[in-house]
């Protein structure tokens, strides 16, 4: 297992100065809200720099301070802003370690597929890869261990370093990151009622129209509940030990519901669950099950890993997107509101930084683990 030497925040010079390992990333998507988000955490990075920005022929040729419309709340970092945005075309990207997308999902689907030919190792928020068998789908403080299909997917390809990762939606990120220490506790589910309330910025840039979103809320996102319904199975689910796929993607039943909310960020998700061995646990041992949750990336020590994957909150008015989506550092999902369900077994709320790590986040955590992992492959 490889670890970075060195936890703090000097800059690339010092980095180097310092014998560091420097993983060069390229962003693709870079102009979008989740290439915004990608572009903020990796410019404070200790690990990664950022080498090459891509998004569409709109914005190719533009420095990025032009291309983009920055919505972050803190500036366009000094070392981007007058970076010139390229086309997502796997030549400008060869010298990269890393590549991280934030594609929109119309694009992701060949642009990633051609990066992979190119034998680079992309890490993808979008949800053209997720189904596939061969493709891991990580959330980083819930199933690093799929990342261990990787050697498989190369060998498939005849890849020497290349490969696509990707992570999941970002409401089945914060229910998984839940359910993982019931199911790894108490047996796998009988079944899982999901309802969530979805922040805006969850549709990208312009997004929902404010005239939709304002004083309002809106029943349906397009693709979201299926998504959650299968996504949530593959990431619970173990891979064989070949690593060459999985062995018990279950049948437990899952019903989602998603709702549009007027929030900027931060989705909240209200969620019952039966176990399928009974008597169920008490709510005590539940509560002391998620509070005492310690996932494999902070095991690992990895740079980005939250302290706590799980931060519990015993108020009875919490989790609130605006109070608690900053939890560590926007990686740690939040839960309370623990008690008995009169219909299932046990109900709670929860809520995840959806583009953190609900997205850029997971993307460059699961980097970081790959990397410790010995999975990706460095340019000397
Ligand atoms: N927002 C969120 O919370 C989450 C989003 N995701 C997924 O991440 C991806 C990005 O989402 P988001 O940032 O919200 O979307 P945005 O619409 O904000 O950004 C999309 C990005 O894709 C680029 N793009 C569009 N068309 C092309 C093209 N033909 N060639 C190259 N680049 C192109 C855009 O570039 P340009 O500016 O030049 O048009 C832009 O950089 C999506 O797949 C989404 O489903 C996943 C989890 C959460
Ligand atoms: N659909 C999510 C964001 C998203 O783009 O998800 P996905 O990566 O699964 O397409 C939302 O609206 O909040």
């Amino acid at each position: 297992m490889r670890t970075f030497p060195f936890k703090s925040s000097t800059n690339t010079a010092e980095a180097i100065f310092f014998g560091r390992i420097i993983l060069k990333a390229g962003i693709l998507g870079a102009t979008g809200t989740v290439g915004q988000r990608f572009i903020s955490l990796l410019s404070q990075h200790p690990y990664f720099t950022i080498q090459v920005i891509g998004a569409s022929s709109r914005s190719a040729g533009k420095k990025y301070s032009e291309a983009t419309r920055w919505k972050m709340t803190t500036p366009i970092p000094d070392e981007v802003k007058d970076m010139i945005v390229q086309e997502c075309k796997d030549e400008f990207f060869k010298e990269c370690d890393v590549i991280f997308s934030g594609l929109d999902a119309d694009v992701a689907g060949y642009i990633e597929s051609a990066f992979l030919k190119a034998d680079l190792a992309v890490f993808s928020n979008a949800k053209n890869h997720r189904r596939d068998h061969t493709v891991p789908l990580v959330v980083p403080t819930v199933n690093p261990s799929h990342l261990d299909l990787i050697p498989y997917q190369r060998s498939l390809h005849s890849l020497h370093k290349g490969f696509i990762v990707t992570n999941s939606n970002c409401s089945t990120t914060g229910l998984v990151v839940a359910l993982k220490p019931l199911q790894d506790a108490f047996g796998p589910f009988e079944s899982i009622i999901v309802q969530t309330m979805q922040a805006i910025s969850g549709a990208g840039y312009p997004g929902v129209a404010s005239l939709d979103i304002h004083d309002n809320v809106i029943p349906f996102i397009n693709g979201e509940e299926e998504k959650m319904e299968y996504e949530t199975l593959k990431i619970l689910g173990d891979i064989n030990e070949t690593a060459t796929g999985f062995n018990n993607i279950s049948f437990t039943k899952i019903s989602a519901t998603c709702n549009r909310v007027p929030v900027v960020d931060g989705h909240t998700e209200c969620v019952s669950i039966k176990f399928k061995k009974q008597p169920s646990p008490s709510i005590e041992q539940i509560i002391n099950t998620l509070d005492s949750y310690v996932s494999e990336s902070q095991k690992l020590g990895c740079y980005s890993s939250p302290k706590k994957a799980i931060i519990f909150n015993m108020d009875q008015d919490r989790p609130q997107p605006r109070l608690d989506r900053d939890n560590g550092n926007g990686y740690s999902v939040t839960i309370g509101r623990v008690r008995k369900c009169n219909v299932l077994d046990i109900k709670f709320t929860l809520l995840v930084h959806n583009t953190i790590l609900g997205a850029a986040g997971s993307g460059i955590l699961n980097a970081e683990i790959a990397y410790a992992k010995g999975l990706i492959k460095v340019k000397t």
